[in-house]
């Protein structure tokens, strides 16, 4: 057995490049994740959180190699596929498999569940090389739809048919028709009412333990990061800007950033203190021209000059999370 975490990013980046030479404003670079590090363990989940726009899908894209980053490297299992083209990436795309938000996008209306379920498993061989006979196909169906908690006789109906939280079920079903080792979950309890989000969490936590899968959960919402997570990378503005336990997260924020995210949600305090609420001024400025300095001074209540001209580096705190702050909380 190899301790090398599953996934592990190296000054990962992901620079978009918009407009032309001709477009009003010339060639702009767009910096969605720039120069990020993580590590994920195998078994374990590691929650992204920020607001829209922070860069959390490019990062879980690259991390899958649905991107080619732009700078720094992936490794997956401890093999560097930051390069690899998607022949070589074939053999392991089984391995990795993303969850989206809105299974009623991502499921083909006119198929059965049955047909959409079992494409991967129709396109991609079993470990021996070969392909899947049809029964093997039809057993790993009824494993799949009981292991989600459907039912065999679900297959033959069509995804109109069910709920929302049904229909994720079923977009789950078809991300672990493959045994993956890494799932990445892309806001994928965010659409639905807040009783069956808790179902759907625990169905992802359920299937974890049964499975050892490892999973990369992406949400705005910190209560699910919170309920999933047993570390935490907090992104701001294309960064990682505190990482660490979560439970030492929610209980002791270093950045002013992830202060002013957990002060803006009730979220229970054991303590029984009541949080002040640290309220942010301004808009979350364009990934096009990221302020000098550290990239949240233009919001931050506890900025000094010096801010506005070092970038500061993740460095550990008091609580035992890195956090990327001259002036933490803690
Ligand atoms: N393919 C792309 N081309 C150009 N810019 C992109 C592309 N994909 C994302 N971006 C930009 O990169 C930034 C990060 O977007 P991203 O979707 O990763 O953020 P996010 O944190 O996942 O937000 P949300 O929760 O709203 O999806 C945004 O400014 C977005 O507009």
């Amino acid at each position: 057995m190899t301790s090398a975490p599953l996934i592990e990013a190296k000054n990962l980046s992901m620079h978009f490049k918009l407009g032309g030479r001709f477009s009003p404003g010339g060639p702009q670079v767009l910096r969605a994740v720039d120069d990020v590090s993580l590590t994920v363990q195998r078994g374990e989940t590691l929650g992204l959180v920020g607001e829209s726009g922070c860069g959390k899908s490019t990062l879980g894209r690259c991390l899958m190699r649905l991107y080619r980053p732009t700078g720094g490297t992936v490794l997956f299992e401890g093999r560097d596929i930051t390069a690899t083209g998607n022949r070589a990436l074939r053999p392991l795309r089984p391995r990795m498999q993303m969850v989206f938000q809105d299974p009623a996008s991502s499921l083909n209306p006119r198929r059965r569940v049955g047909d959409l379920v079992a494409e991967p498993l129709k396109v991609h061989p079993g470990p021996d090389g070969k392909a899947h006979s049809r029964a093997e196909i039809r057993a790993r169906l009824v494993e799949l739809m009981d292991l989600v908690g459907l039912q065999a006789d679900h297959l033959d109906r069509y995804p109109h048919e069910f709920s929302g939280g049904q229909r994720q079920r079923i977009g789950i079903a078809r991300a672990l028709a493959l045994n993956p080792a890494l799932v990445v979950a892309d806001e994928s309890v965010s659409a639905l009412d807040v009783s069956v989000q808790a179902q759907i969490v625990n169905l992802f936590m359920d299937l974890q333990d049964r499975l050892g899968i490892t999973y990369v959960f992406i949400a705005h919402d910190l209560s699910v990061i919170r309920q999933m997570s047993r570390r935490t990378a907090v992104m701001y503005l294309g960064a990682v800007v505190e990482t660490g336990s979560t439970d030492t997260i929610f209980a002791q924020p270093a950045h002013p950033y992830t202060g002013a995210l957990i002060s803006a949600v009730p979220v229970p305090d054991v303590s029984g203190a009541r949080r002040e609420r640290i309220i942010l001024r301004g808009d979350v400025p364009s990934p096009l021209k990221p302020p000098p300095g550290c990239r949240f001074h233009t919001r931050c209540p506890k900025a000094q000059d010096r801010c506005r001209v070092e970038p500061p580096l993740l460095r550990p705190m008091t609580g035992g999370q890195l956090a990327a702050c001259h002036y933490p909380l803690v």
